[in-house]
């Protein structure tokens, strides 16, 4: 385990066995709507890329993936409540089914941007599938369909997620210890 973390919160194995079920859901879900133009998977970068790459090998489908990047916590622990687009879609998804693929749920402020710039294109349908649900107080209400885990109210990293630019290589999800971004 990485130094700097004090607990592993969901393992390697634990996020293979979790990502496969949630990708054994959606292609159960969109079965009879996918079509031969299938779904469209929007990765939410930088945070959601690792649990994109792994969840769109989890889904038998057609599908396409496209990315945006967006970003609220610039290099702190606490989300400013800004969210900028730094990227946006190349794929028009005006009538397509899209599932957007988010790291985590914390404030929920990231999520309530997303869903309302992508609900002003006119998709035929819009789900979320998050690897994790904080448990955070006072949560903006986000109505998402798929979840991997409910989490503790932590700063988390690994899978992904980062602090201050790294750790996000590291295969698990750890709790970073509160020296380190303190
Ligand atoms: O529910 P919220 O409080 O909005 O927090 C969740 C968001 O915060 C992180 O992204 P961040 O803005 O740090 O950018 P990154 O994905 O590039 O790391 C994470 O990847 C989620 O996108
Ligand atoms: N790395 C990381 N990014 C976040 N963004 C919102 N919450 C978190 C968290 O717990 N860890
Ligand atoms: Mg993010």
């Amino acid at each position: 385990m990485h130094n700097d973390i004090s607990e592993i919160l969901f393992s390697e194995q634990d996020l293979a066995i979790r990502v496969r079920e949630l990708g054994e859901a959606i292609t159960r879900d969109y079965a009879d709507v996918a079509g031969d133009a299938g779904i469209v998977v929007v990765s939410i970068l930088r945070g959601g890329a690792v649990f994109t790459c792994d969840l769109i090998r989890a889904i038998d489908l057609p599908l396409e993936v496209d990315f945006m990047a967006v970003s609220s916590y610039g290099n702190g622990a606490k989300s400013s409540g800004v969210v900028r687009i730094l990227k946006d879609l190349s794929t028009d998804i005006r009538g397509r089914h899209v599932v957007i693929a988010e790291d985590i749920i914390d404030s929920g402020l990231t999520l309530k941007y997303l869903l309302k710039n992508l609900q002003s294109r006119e998709p035929a349908s819009l789900t979320v599938a998050a690897l994790m649900r904080k448990d955070t107080p006072a949560q903006a209400d986000i109505p998402c369909r798929y979840i991997g885990f409910e989490c503790p109210d932590e700063f988390i990293v690994g899978y992904g997620l980062d602090f201050a630019e790294h750790y996000r290589n590291l295969p698990y999800i750890g709790v970073l210890k509160p020296e380190i971004y303190q």
